[in-house]
C-alpha cells in the first residue's frame, strides 16, 4: 500500500503567559497512513486531538519531528508553493476554514477549480448538492446560511475538488443523523476509490466504520486499532490511566 502520510516524532508546543512558558500539547507522535484508508482520531476533550491534525495537514508547523503528505515536506515549500500544493492536493473540512461568507455558495464550493483552471461541470455540482441534501440556494452568500448549510458547503467544495488527501475535523458536527449518514458514506466511498482521509470525531459509531482509529490522551498517541469496533472505542476510551 502507498504510503501518503508520514510523520515521525512530531512535538508540539506552544507559547503561554507572555511567551515565557512553554507548554507541550503533542508528544512524539509518529503515524503513518495509506492510501485509500480512512483514519480517525479520537480522544477526550483537549486531547490534542485538533493539533494534531492541523500539524498533519500542513497548517501548523511542528515544533520539532518531520510531516511527510505525498512525499514532500509542507513545511519546506516556499508559501507560493504550498498553496498550490494544498490546492492540488488536500481537501480541508474545517468548520471555520476558509469559506468566504461575501461570496455565493456555489462560488466558495468551485473556488478551488477556477484556481487551479480547471473546467466547472455545473450539473455534476448541482447534483451532488442535492446528493448532500443541500437545501439553500446555491446562490445565497455562505454568510446568510446555517451552520449546518455552511459545513455542506465546505464538504461540496472538497468532494469536486478530487484531492488524494481529506483532513476533517469533526466534519458532521453540525448536521442531523441523515444528512450525517449521507456525508460519511460520501467520505467512506471517496477512501475506497484511493482517496487517504483524516478525521477528527467525537461519534463513536462513526470512528467504528473507519478502517483505522487512534486514540490520543494528553497529547500522546495511545492506541491504533485496525478495523475498530463500537465496543472497542468505548473501552479504549474508558480505561483508567496507571
Ligand atoms: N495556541 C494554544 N495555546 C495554548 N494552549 C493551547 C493552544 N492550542 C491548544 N491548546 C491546548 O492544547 C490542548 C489540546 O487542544 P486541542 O484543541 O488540540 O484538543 P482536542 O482534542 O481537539 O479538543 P476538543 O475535542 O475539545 O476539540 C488543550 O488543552 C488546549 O487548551
Amino acid at each position: 500500500m502507498k504510503q501518503v502520510i508520514n510523520i515521525n516524532h512530531v512535538k508540539k508546543q506552544v507559547s503561554i503567559g507572555n511567551h515565557k512558558q512553554d507548554l507541550e500539547i503533542l508528544h512524539d507522535v509518529s503515524l503513518t497512513v495509506n492510501a485509500g484508508e480512512f483514519l480517525s482520531i479520537i480522544g477526550p476533550s483537549g486531547a490534542g486531538k485538533s493539533t494534531l491534525l492541523n500539524v498533519m495537514s500542513g497548517l501548523s508547523r511542528p515544533t520539532s519531528g518531520q510531516v511527510i503528505l505525498l512525499g514532500t515536506d509542507p513545511y519546506h515549500l516556499r508559501a507560493a508553493k504550498a498553496a498550490a500544493f494544498r490546492r492540488d492536493q488536500i481537501g480541508f473540512i474545517f468548520q471555520s476554514y476558509n469559506l468566504i461568507p461575501a461570496l455565493p455558495a456555489f462560488d466558495n464550493i468551485v473556488l478551488p477549480l477556477r484556481l487551479a483552471h480547471k473546467k466547472i461541470n455545473r450539473e455534476k455540482i448541482y447534483k451532488l448538492l442535492k446528493e448532500i441534501n443541500f437545501e439553500a440556494d446555491p446562490s445565497h452568500f455562505v454568510s446568510a446560511l446555517s451552520g449546518g448549510e455552511q459545513q455542506k458547503v465546505a464538504i461540496a467544495r472538497v468532494l469536486v475538488a478530487n484531492s488524494r488527501i481529506i483532513f476533517a475535523d469533526e466534519p458532521t458536527g453540525a448536521l442531523d443523523t441523515v444528512s450525517r449518514r449521507i456525508i460519511f458514506g460520501l467520505l467512506r466511498k471517496l477512501a475506497n476509490q484511493g482517496a487517504c482521509i483524516v478525521m477528527v470525531t467525537h461519534d463513536i459509531e462513526m470512528a467504528a466504520a473507519t478502517d483505522v482509529a487512534i486514540t490520543l490522551r494528553d497529547g500522546r498517541l495511545e492506541k491504533i486499532i485496525k478495523k475498530p469496533t463500537a465496543t472497542e472505542l468505548f473501552q479504549a476510551l474508558s480505561e483508567e490511566r496507571v
